[in-house]
């Protein structure tokens, strides 16, 4: 049946048990395809027949089907012309993990981060009724992003504008571990109605319909005999905003994934029969459970430490916080500005919160963090994991604008952890430090391999160290480029060229003495960073320009992120693109350097201070103060 469909349009041609066959062999290439490419299982499966049925009934590309999060999105892909692609989905040039409007008109919106299909569903509603066209548009959102108030804000005003759309909720119970929060309660209470008819009149006035959409559900959302008539009578309603509650079973369909939903959400490839993923030995301990582990350390010294997720306590590692601190963790659901606001009141009743949210999504509570946190200067700590480029996720969840959009705020201290040693002393720099708001950022995956230290030692703030001396070239790493720019050094030592390394720690404040004294003492200070520009780099040219020590005399160069987005690939290729790597930095230096690298190397160089031979007499790398 799948080797028919070669576009939507041949799907509206098959008959009911066609499509019934349909929905087993899309369910079998779906498992098939991620058990290969890896990538997001559970909610793939769950909407098998809901993609089906929406392709079946409306008329796509032309009618509007926006997917949330975009996460469940490879049946749609496999049914919308990008089959035979699917082996490179989240591979470097290959298919996206989540719907992109450039690779196909079939997916009218972008999405990975949660929340937004109600919202550009109803742009593309008032859209059509601008234009004077007739057509529709469908928004597939689970009840995890349902819980965003982003959500609630698109359905406030589309109940309000009353104008044709149609909202699935894919209601399966989980988001990416069980769903938590009053509309969890609230999604349960309306299920029950199946069971119990007699609660139907309780459930009447729901949610949905007190926003002015008419409710329809809930409905068993796997079963094709009911979804077909049922989405062909919605299409053909009067306008007006409409909500289907579509039950679902997250994994549907893979009794592994049924039974572990949240452990089968992202998968590495895996055995099919077993359910086993495929994982490689880890060479070091992954950042998120090192910054856990520390977070825990200082949780069981100091009663007010307080952990919040925002429906990210795996990937954060908050989970393991949770199993020892139930009544000091929470997690908000799918709602980062709540999560930071809640936070900054924490803060204000003398309790010391870690806000831990991924770079990515923390994007979405900036004004919480400029209003409520910068502005009152509110001690709240923020753990800021997938710092940087995180791989076959892609652009949209690159933590390229943190530096940027953090160090530019009054009040706030901005850190970098450059290997996992440095991520223990930062957590515990964070839990003394209840001056203001502090934010320490650290990478997706696994560290260096360091040794951990026993216990946290608090950092002084605002001070950097020099990692290694040299006398030539001065590299200034912030975050964990350090490792590159050491690799960096080696190569450059084998063309005569001396390098300093040093870590700042800090974008702010800065190390104005260490930056000053590499600037002196070197022909050239680089500066590192896994941000985007106008962060660490801008950051320290500022200084510089401020003092009037831009004369000329000493080079300066600020490598960042470039001003592109990066499409998925491995971080390593990622960071190829972005020429982040240890070899690009040296050939930077090389190309600066190279009119006159052999005055350099000579120390026949302009005039300077007469520092010519001095290595720098500032902090020694085992200045942890
Ligand atoms: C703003 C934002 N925060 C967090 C995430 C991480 N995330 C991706 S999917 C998901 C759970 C979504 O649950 P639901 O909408 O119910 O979809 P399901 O996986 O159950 O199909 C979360 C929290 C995100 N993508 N965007
Ligand atoms: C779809 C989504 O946003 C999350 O599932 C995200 O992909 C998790 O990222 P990590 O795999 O880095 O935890
Ligand atoms: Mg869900």
């Amino acid at each position: 049946m799948l080797d028919r469909i070669r576009s939507t349009q041949d799907l509206r041609s098959l008959e009911h048990l066609e499509l019934v066959r349909l929905a087993d062999e899309l369910r079998a290439e779906t498992l098939k395809v991620v058990s290969e490419t890896g990538g997001h299982l559970g909610s793939s499966l769950g909407v098998i027949e809901l993609t089906i049925a929406i392709h079946a009934v409306f008329d796509t590309p032309h009618d509007k089907l926006l997917w949330d999060v975009g996460h469940q999105c490879y049946p749609h892909k496999i049914l919308t012309g990008r089959r035979e692609r699917m082996s490179s989905l989240r591979k470097k040039g290959g298919i996206s993990g989540f719907t992109r409007r450039s690779e196909s008109p079939y997916d009218p919106f972008g999405a990975a981060h949660s929340s937004t299909s109600i919202s550009a569903g109803l742009g593309f509603s008032v859209g059509f009724d601008l234009a004077g066209e007739e057509g529709h548009v469908v928004c597939v959102i689970g009840d995890g992003a349902m819980s965003a108030g982003m959500a609630f804000e698109a359905l406030n005003n589309a109940g309000s504008l009353g104008r044709r759309l149609i909202v699935i909720l894919n209601d399966n119970d989980m988001s990416i571990s069980p769903s938590t929060g009053a509309l969890a309660r609230h999604l349960s209470r309306i299920r029950q109605i199946t069971d119990a008819p007699e609660a139907a009149a309780t459930g009447r006035h729901n949610l949905f319909q007190n926003f002015g959409l008419r409710y329809v559900g809930p409905i068993d959302g796997h079963d094709l005999h009911t979804l077909l008539p049922l989405l062909r009578s919605l299409k053909e309603a009067d306008p007006g905003p409409i909500l289907l509650h579509a039950v679902t079973r997250k994994g549907a369909g893979y009794h592994h994934a049924e039974a572990a939903p949240d452990k089968f959400h992202g998968v590495n490839p895996f055995d099919i029969l077993s359910g086993t993923q495929v994982k490689t030995p880890a060479k070091a301990p992954v950042y998120t459970k090192v910054f856990a582990n520390a977070l825990i350390a200082e949780a069981r010294r100091d009663k007010r430490i307080i952990g919040i997720t925002a429906a990210m306590a795996a990937g954060t590692g908050i989970d393991l916080f949770q199993k020892e601190f139930p009544d000091r963790c929470f997690d908000v659901g799918i709602a980062e500005q709540h999560a930071v606001t809640f936070a900054a009141g924490l803060a204000a009743s003398g309790m010391k919160p870690f806000c831990a949210i991924y770079s990515s999504f923390l994007q979405r509570a900036y004004d919480q963090i400029v209003h409520d946190v910068a502005l009152q200067n509110l001690p709240v700590r923020f753990a800021i994991d997938r710092a940087g480029l995180v791989g076959a996720d892609g652009p949209t969840h690159a933590g390229a604008f943190d530096i940027g959009y953090l160090a530019n705020l009054p009040n706030f201290t901005v850190m970098a952890a450059s290997d996992e040693a440095e991520l223990v002393h930062m957590v515990s720099t964070a839990a003394a430090h209840d001056s203001g708001p502090i934010a320490f950022r650290y990478p997706r995956g696994e560290g260096t391999g360091i040794s951990l230290p026993a216990e946290g030692q608090a950092l002084q703030i605002g001070r950097g160290r020099i990692v290694e001396s040299g006398r030539h070239v001065a590299l200034l790493s912030f975050g964990t480029r350090l490792a590159e720019c050491l690799s960096a050094r080696r190569m450059l030592a084998d063309y005569g060229i001396s390098v300093t390394v040093a870590d700042a720690r800090f974008a702010k404040p800065l190390d104005t003495a260490l930056i000053a004294e590499l600037f002196a003492n070197h022909e050239l200070l680089l500066t590192v960073e896994e941000g985007a520009t106008g962060g660490f780099g801008a950051l320290v040219l500022h200084y510089l320009a401020q003092k009037g020590m831009l004369d000329g005399r000493t080079r300066i160069r600020t490598l960042t992120l470039p001003d592109h987005f990066i499409a998925q690939a491995s971080p390593e290729d990622m960071y190829d693109e972005a020429r982040l790597t240890a070899r690009h930095i040296a050939g930077q230096v090389r190309g600066v350097l190279a009119p006159h690298v052999s005055e350099v190397i000579n120390g026949h160089t302009r005039a300077r201070g007469g520092h010519q031979d001095a290595t720098p007499q500032v902090h020694r790398a085992e200045d942890r103060g």
